[in-house]
């Protein structure tokens, strides 16, 4: 702590106190150095390094194909942006399901290497075993239910989940499970409003929605969807607080039409 300005770090335990004084969470994704140190500059709690980047940075179908070398990658480039916000990383699909030994090996890395301070999960009781031995490592683990997009095979869609009540019931089983093994905070993904509000109520640990409501502890959003990079994802759950598609697209159509003019560079542009 020398030449940097001084900021009151957000840890798993501020995000506690955030929860019982009522103060909700702000999360957003970033996946690189330059989009992170603008989501930290501007004051965000937390900062997802989501596997949503197999979406968004690498162009994939799913969330699947991203490996746990990729993730790595984009959590290390962002650590390096941030002087306040919490870093969570997603443990990528095959990194940690149906293998406890595995699973933690796969949270040190990401510990270890990118310098991040906690780690995401998806699912609920199958998991468990997974989701304490890293706990009992020391590492921080954030549990994520409802729509978990890596088992998008096994439900075929992106619909709303837990409408029903057999799935309700699951899920509300799974988030006091996650909480008594001591994860710090739980995502719930696209679940009705009514079923997130209940849940967080229920939790003593901060609850972070996406598509769950206004009751939620927390929202997050994908930095691209927010950001309006991101044209053709349009759920209801998302707001667009910005078009920078049409930005940064008018900005390149008026480089290229400098340039074909030879209108740039300028004399003052030029040695
Ligand atoms: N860019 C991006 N944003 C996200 O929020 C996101 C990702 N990627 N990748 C990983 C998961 C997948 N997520 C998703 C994916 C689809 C919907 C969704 O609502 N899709 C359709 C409706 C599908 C249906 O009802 O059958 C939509 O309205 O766009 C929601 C969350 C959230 N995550
Ligand atoms: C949508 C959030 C919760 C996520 O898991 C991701 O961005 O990968
Ligand atoms: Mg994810």
């Amino acid at each position: 702590m020398s030449v940097h300005k001084e900021v009151k770090r957000i840890t798993t335990h501020i995000l506690q106190e955030m929860k019982q004084r009522g103060e909700k969470i702000a999360m957003l994704t970033a996946y690189d150095y330059s989009m992170a140190t603008i989501v930290d500059d501007a004051g965000i709690d937390v900062i997802l390094v989501g596997d949503s980047a197999s979406n968004v940075m690498a162009g994939h179908e799913t969330t699947l194909p991203i490996t746990l070398d990729q993730m790595i990658y984009h959590a290390s480039s962002v650590v390096r942006a941030i002087n306040r916000a919490l870093v969570v990383v997603d443990l990528p699909f095959g990194s940690y399901q149906g293998n406890s030994k595995e699973a933690l090996n796969s949270a040190i890395r990401i510990m270890k290497e990118s310098g991040a301070h906690a780690v995401k999960l998806e699912g609920g009781l199958e998991i468990a075993e997974s989701v304490s031995r890293i706990l009992a490592a020391g590492i921080p683990v954030m549990g994520h239910l409802g729509l978990t997009p890596q088992s998008i095979y096994k439900f075929g869609t992106y619909t709303v989940r837990a409408k029903e009540e057999a799935e309700a019931f699951k899920l509300r089983e799974d988030a006091a499970k996650l909480q008594d093994l001591g994860c710090f905070s739980v995502v719930l993904e696209k679940i009705p409003a009514k079923l997130a509000k209940e849940v967080s109520e229920n939790l003593t640990i901060p609850t972070i929605g996406i598509g769950a409501g206004q009751h939620c502890d927390g929202q997050v959003l994908v930095i691209h969807d927010m950001l309006g990079i991101n044209k053709g994802f349009r759920p209801r759950f998302l707001r667009q607080y910005a078009s920078l598609y049409d930005v940064m697209n008018g900005a390149i159509q008026n480089y290229i039409k400098d340039v074909k003019a030879n209108d740039f560079p300028s004399e003052k542009e030029q040695y």
